[in-house]
């Protein structure tokens, strides 16, 4: 928690360049339509840039460009039959897959290279998540090869980018159309911080909030499914489960069920969560966005603390309701994403 507190700057900064933008928009015809998907997107971009990054941050934004790319070819590649050793055929495709994997390992490389030679020069390893790595990597003797180092740092961008941005694009959606809450969460943000920064403290602070994004986590899991091997035989209860099958926890349909949740499960209701987790779910493992065990996401701390922030710095300045040009389709290609963007008018508050 002290470390992703040194990362608060960097959260605040991609925020206030996004609200600006908006609040630019906004001043002109006092209010706006805008796509909220797009603008989210660059945003946890952005962050997770800086904070992996920091210094590098230019060089960051780059890889993430190759990264995006990358991400929509293998998902075209997965939506298409599958033809056994295809992808080593070099196709258009397979040959720009391969380019776009060299130039971010050549990127990389070269970043990790010159802060690892900082460090043994005696510069300080840095705050951000490379500098992190590095650090224990080194002081803890873990042995990590540079390929793992960049492996690690490939998956910061995958596992952090899109699902904090569908959170907050969810959240956008939700509070449009349930205004009450809208308004509730606003509430509790200018009780909580004015019109001033948001700090830690009271981030921590902020009740409604954590409960609306619990609720947001719940109807729209980023990922909708977890997928597990079963390494040896493995007994599940009564199952006798044989090694190499493929189990798969499906998030989306436990969330929504109503065995678990009552008969108003498909249902936006906060409330849920009033007195946390553990009395929502009644202690049952019922709700689980981030996964579960040792294999939980590391970033939940990181993407909730931004998803505050973000959604802090938005409601003090605007209140927002869905366009008429929006279409409700939610569409799970990885990650569960408005498949036409989010079409939102921003007003100015007060
Ligand atoms: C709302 C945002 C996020 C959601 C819903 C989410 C969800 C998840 C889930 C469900 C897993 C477990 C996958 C599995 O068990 O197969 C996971 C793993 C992981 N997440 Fe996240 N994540 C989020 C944000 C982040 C952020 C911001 C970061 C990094 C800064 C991050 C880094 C990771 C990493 C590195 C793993 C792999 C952990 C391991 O295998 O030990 N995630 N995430």
């Amino acid at each position: 928690m002290e470390k992703l507190k040194l990362m608060l700057p960097a959260f605040y900064s991609s925020c206030t360049d996004m609200v600006g933008r908006w609040e630019k928009l906004v001043s002109v015809e006092r209010s706006c339509e805008i796509d909220a998907w797009v603008d989210l997107q660059n945003l946890t971009r952005e962050v997770i840039s800086r904070t992996a990054f920091g210094s590098s941050f230019e060089e960051g934004k780059r890889i993430f460009e190759l990264q995006a790319e990358q991400a929509q070819l293998a998902i075209i590649a997965l939506q298409s039959v599958y033809i056994p050793g295809w992808r080593f055929v070099p196709t258009k495709m397979n040959r720009r897959m391969k380019s776009i994997d060299k130039e971010v390992r050549a990127l990389l490389m070269d970043i990790i290279r010159r802060r690892e030679k900082a460090i043994r020069e005696g510069e300080a390893a840095g705050d951000d998540l490379l500098g992190l790595l590095l650090e224990s990597n080194m002081k803890e003797n873990v042995g990590m090869s540079l390929h793992d180092v960049i492996e690690e740092c490939k998956l910061f961008y995958i596992a952090g980018q899109e699902t904090t941005s569908v959170l907050l694009v969810w959240t956008m959606v939700l509070l449009s159309v349930h205004s009450d809450w809208q308004a509730r969460a606003r509430e509790e943000v200018l009780q909580i911080f004015g019109s001033g920064k948001p700090d830690p403290d009271g981030l921590s602070h902020l009740k409604i909030v954590t409960m609306i994004l619990n609720e947001v986590l719940r109807l729209y899991p980023p990922l909708t499914e977890l997928w597990r091997k079963v390494p040896t035989e493995t007994k599940l209860g009564k199952l006798t489960i044989p090694p190499e099958v493929q189990l798969l926890m499906p998030t989306l349909l436990i969330h929504h069920d109503k065995e678990l949740w009552g008969e108003d499960a498909e249902e936006f209701k906060p409330e849920r969560f009033a007195e946390g987790v553990s009395k929502a779910t009644k202690n049952q493992v019922s709700f689980f966005p981030f996964g579960w065990g040792p294999r939980i996401c590391i970033g939940q701390n990181f993407a909730l603390i931004e998803a505050k922030m973000a959604l802090s710095m938005i409601l003090q300045q605007f209140t927002f309701e869905l366009s008429p040009s929006y279409a409700h389709a939610p569409s799970n290609v990885l990650i569960l994403q408005p498949r036409y963007g989010v079409q939102v008018i921003l007003r100015k508050a007060n």
